[in-house]
């Protein structure tokens, strides 16, 4: 099932603390924005790909896809303070489809069966998105003391991408823009609508490349990985 995918990628990299956008370093010799690009320029399923890029990185970016072949970008819209802008402003600017996902330009290691997955539910449910059952013990803490032990096996660790049918996402970014709601993912403006949201189990490995540690686990999930494929 067809699907164009929306890849934020105008932040602005502060908890990795590389002084540039984190997505311009590398992993095994290659930056992470192409890391990402290429699972969906290789999924025969995705027909488009929207990017949104700060505009004093656009021309470097399109230096990137150019050198790199990432044919499938529709556009390189403006980013924005936020990342829920940045994600709008792409939106704004794509015809209507299907399906849309959203996924952080920062989490290279997703697969085309995850994606698959999430493509499929959202079809069949108008909101799909990936995470993983909790591992740890998660606690409320306020002023340092613990509030509440919360139930860990009702708790995920949510992830991108996220999956929505074109019309509910494209409503609830431009209702939230409205009532300047601002969430940390897509699906939270689809719940503020009342639309269910479905989970698609996904995968530890695809980890957001926030700080210098991601990067360790990054270059390490690359490794196994070309270990797999040489079997
Ligand atoms: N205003 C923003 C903020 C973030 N992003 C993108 O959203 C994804 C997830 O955001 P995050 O991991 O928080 O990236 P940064 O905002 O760059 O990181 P930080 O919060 O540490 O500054 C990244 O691909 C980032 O480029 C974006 O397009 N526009
Ligand atoms: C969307 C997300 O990746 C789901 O876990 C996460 O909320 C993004 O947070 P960030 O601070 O914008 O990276």
């Amino acid at each position: 099932m067809q699907y164009e995918v929306v890849l934020p990628a105008a932040g602005s990299g502060k908890r990795m603390g590389a002084g540039q956008n984190k997505l311009f370093l590398k992993l095994l010799k290659k930056p992470i924005l192409i890391h990402t690009l290429e699972v969906f320029q290789q999924d025969p399923f995705c027909t488009g790909i929207w990017l949104a890029v700060k505009p004093e990185e656009r021309i470097y970016i399109q230096e990137l896809l150019d050198e790199y072949r990432i044919t499938k970008v529709k556009g390189l819209p403006d980013g924005g303070a936020e990342r829920q802008h940045s994600v709008h402003s792409c939106m704004k600017e794509m015809q209507q489809v299907d399906i849309v996902l959203v996924h952080d330009a920062a989490r290279p290691f997703i697969t085309h069966d995850i994606i698959a997955n999430l493509v499929q539910s959202a079809h069949d449910f108008g909101a799909a998105i990936a995470g993983v059952r909790a591992k740890d013990t998660m606690k409320k803490v306020r002023n340092g003391v613990i509030e509440e032990t919360v139930d860990r096996d009702s708790l995920w660790m949510i992830q991108t991408p996220q999956a929505f049918r074109f019309d509910l996402i494209v409503e609830a970014e431009d209702v939230a823009e409205k009532v300047g709601f601002l969430g940390t993912d897509e699906a939270m403006l689809v719940e503020r609508l009342g639309h269910t949201v479905h989970i698609v189990e996904s995968s530890y490995e695809n980890v957001k490349m926030t700080t210098q540690e991601d990067l360790l686990f990054g270059e390490a999930i690359l490794r196994k990985r070309a270990l797999q494929l040489n079997e």
